[in-house]
């Protein structure tokens, strides 16, 4: 550890013996109407206020920073998260304080549940068999119709998790938002 070997700062004895800067011509200085000097005689007071009276900053009209630089700070944050929100929580799925979905979670790869997002008559129509292939969004399953005009037809039935759509989805949202805010 360091001293401080700085000399330190008496207050001056007098302040009567301090001699007053004379300032001619301002106003600050020396207030005509009270007759007062300034508290502190060594002031001086700064030419610039009277150079530049005509100077729109001593205007009594400017007071702050212009509104129109304010108005939109930064753009505003996509609404992909509170869409996503508002959508879970009205069907239910998760709780009114888990509904907001942490940075970077988005796009990240879930398990693939085969029983997922299948319409609740989606098995009376169809006989799920096994995964033919995948995709870059998700899988494709053999099938074979049960009803209708594919009753005994061979299909295949590509499945998208829903964390992939939520992922385009938001993709497409935040397309839109570039085009809205450059514009
Ligand atoms: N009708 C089908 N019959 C047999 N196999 C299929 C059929 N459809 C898809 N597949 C298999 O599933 C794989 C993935 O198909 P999919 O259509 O999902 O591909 P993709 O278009 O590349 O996927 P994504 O759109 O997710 O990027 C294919 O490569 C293929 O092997």
């Amino acid at each position: 550890m360091g001293l401080c070997h700085g000399k330190p700062i008496e207050p001056p004895q007098n302040l009567s013996k301090i001699p007053i800067i004379p300032c001619e011509n301002h106003e600050s200085a020396f207030n005509s109407s009270t007759g007062k000097t300034p508290k502190f005689p060594f002031y001086s007071p700064s030419p610039l206020p009277s150079a530049f009276k005509s100077s729109p900053a001593n205007s009594s009209s400017v007071t702050s920073t212009p509104l129109r630089f304010l108005k939109h700070p930064f753009p505003p944050p996509s609404p992909v998260k509170h869409i996503k929100a508002l959508l879970a929580r009205r069907h239910g799925s998760v709780k009114p304080n888990e509904a907001t979905i942490p940075e970077g979670s988005e796009c990240e790869i879930i398990g693939l549940d085969k029983n997922f997002c299948f319409s609740k008559n989606f098995s009376a129509l169809y006989d799920i068999g096994e995964e033919v292939g995948r995709g870059h969004f998700g899988y494709t399953c053999s099938a074979k119709g049960k009803k209708g005009s594919l009753k005994g037809q061979d299909v295949a039935v590509k499945v998208i998790p829903k964390s992939k759509v939520w992922c385009l989805m938001a993709q497409s949202i935040s397309l839109c938002n570039c085009f809205c805010f450059t514009g």
